[in-house]
């Protein structure tokens, strides 16, 4: 069995749209990846777990997650396969915004300052939404080892320039759309 081909043929089939789309950074684009069709799906997420710990298999970190809502069910497959294999791996949920009542957090879970984290997201097209989470996670005094991502739209760049490492499951090429 080969994890990374299995988690690309349920991406194939479940998450890929075609027809006109806005994309939140504002642009357009003839297709849309939605991923959520995948990381909630209780035959893909498993995998999506798996194929996650081992892309970032070579980068130290004990917690994950990102800028909610494309982010929470990534940190948390990741979560439940480092539990399956043993491991031990916490996850976090950082806020759009943060919130006036209650504890008033901006990152939700354990706490990660001082601590090693990962961020990751579904799908990367500007890379906005994981940056936004670098930047609350560093504000918050965490160690941002490394930005993951299911699928990249092309970002490499961005994340380049921002002298973040950048890692993605598949690219549009491995989708066959590029
Ligand atoms: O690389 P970027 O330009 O930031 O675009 C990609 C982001 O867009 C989608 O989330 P969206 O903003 O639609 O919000 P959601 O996670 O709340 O669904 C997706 O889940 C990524 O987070
Ligand atoms: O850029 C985006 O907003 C975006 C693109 C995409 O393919 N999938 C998604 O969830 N968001």
């Amino acid at each position: 069995m080969n994890l990374r081909e299995d988690l690309l043929a349920e991406i194939k089939a479940k998450a890929i749209v075609h027809g006109r789309v806005i994309l939140s950074s504002g642009q357009e684009s003839d297709y849309y990846v939605d991923l959520r069709r995948v990381t909630l799906d209780g035959a893909a997420a498993p995998l999506v777990g798996q194929v996650m710990l081992d892309l970032t298999a070579g980068w130290d970190y004990d917690a994950v997650g990102g800028l909610t809502l494309g982010a929470d069910p990534v940190s948390a497959a990741m979560l439940h396969a480092a539990a399956a294999r043993g491991g031990r791996l916490d996850a976090f949920v950082v806020r759009k915004a943060g919130k006036a009542h209650g504890l008033q957090r901006r990152i939700e879970g354990p706490d990660v300052p001082g601590r090693r984290v990962l961020v990751v997201e579904d799908t990367t097209t500007t890379g906005g939404s994981p940056l936004t989470a670098v930047e609350a996670l560093r504000e918050a005094g965490a160690e941002v080892v490394g930005v993951a991502t299911i699928v990249d739209r092309g970002a490499g760049d961005r994340f380049a320039a921002e002298g973040i490492p950048y890692l993605a499951a598949y690219t549009l090429a491995d989708l066959g759309l590029a």
